[in-house]
């Protein structure tokens, strides 16, 4: 199965060297990238080949990792040369299903999908939306390529401005309370690179335990001693309506995604 990835930007990359992690060979994959040296930079980091549009459009499955506002030249510029099999699959944020099939001809395979970088270290979260002409062979094609970095889920189109609000922007969110942990650290007195060994394994930890199913508040409440430590300082944080502040981003998170569609 040969694979374009139209934009190697930071989530285009993070597939690309995910993909490559779970084994797909270099010969499978091509990239398009407008600037030279990002290309070669590409070419030089993960030895795969950077084509242009033309040859891309040939690919089984051509993955448009551009930005919201660029999908609609890439799709102009592809449109007439798809294969009768190939599949697009847009990763871009808030562009519709219908927007993108209204860009193809009648019956193009579309379908769209709401990845997040960790499908850098094979830890990725997924949401995919089936376009209306996609086959179960294409949902499993795209499905397999985001399973092979993470896990993926098939969800109403409705639900993907919500998905993207806690799986598509969410490491941002957590990278940032890392961000504000270590600083919290260096302030007491530890040094950066102490306060970051810390901070990490203190998200990895908390992630394993996450994963194993239990819930994040009864993993909350054991944490927290009567009249302890934690209390104190998550007393603070309600104080200061972190709660609030989280609903409140996450609907601001899905009101972008929203406006992103044309
Ligand atoms: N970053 C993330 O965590 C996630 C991003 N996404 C989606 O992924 C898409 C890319 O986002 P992100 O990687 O952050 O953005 P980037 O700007 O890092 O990547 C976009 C890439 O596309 C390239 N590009 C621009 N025009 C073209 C073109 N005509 N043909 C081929 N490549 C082109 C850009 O090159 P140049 O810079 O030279 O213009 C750039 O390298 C967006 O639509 C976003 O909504 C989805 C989930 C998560
Ligand atoms: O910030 C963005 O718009 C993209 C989509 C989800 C994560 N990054």
């Amino acid at each position: 199965m040969r694979i374009a990835l139209v934009g190697a930007g930071a989530m285009g990359e993070a597939l690309l060297a995910g993909w490559l992690a779970a084994g797909w060979s270099t010969e499978d994959v091509v990239i398009v990238e407008p600037s030279q040296q990002r290309a070669d930079d590409i070419t030089a980091r993960h030895g795969v080949r950077a084509v242009d549009l033309e040859e891309a459009s040939g690919a089984d499955v051509v993955v448009l990792a551009v930005k919201p506002h660029q999908v609609e030249s890439v799709l102009g510029s592809i449109s007439n040369r798809l294969g009768p099999e190939s599949v697009v699959v847009s990763i871009a944020a808030g562009v519709p299903i219908r927007q993108l099939e209204e860009l193809l001809p009648d019956g193009a395979a579309v379908i769209r999908v709401m990845p997040n970088t960790p499908a850098l270290v094979g830890q990725g979260m997924a949401g995919v939306v089936r376009g209306t002409a996609a086959t179960d062979g294409h949902l499993a094609t795209v499905q397999g390529l985001m399973d092979a970095v993470g896990r993926s889920t098939v969800i109403e189109e409705k639900y993907l401005d919500a998905l993207t609000s806690v799986s598509g922007s969410g490491p941002a969110y957590l990278f940032y309370v890392a961000d504000a942990m270590i600083e919290a650290g260096v302030h007491q007195g530890l040094t950066r690179a102490e306060a970051t060994e810390l901070t990490v394994q203190t998200f990895v930890g908390s992630a394993a335990m996450l994963a194993t199913g239990r819930a994040a508040a009864t993993l909350r409440e054991q944490v927290t001693s009567p009249a302890g430590t934690t209390a104190a300082a998550l007393r603070v944080l309600d104080e200061r309506g972190v709660r609030a502040a989280f609903l409140a981003a996450m609907e601001a998170c899905v009101t972008r995604s929203r406006e992103m569609a044309n």
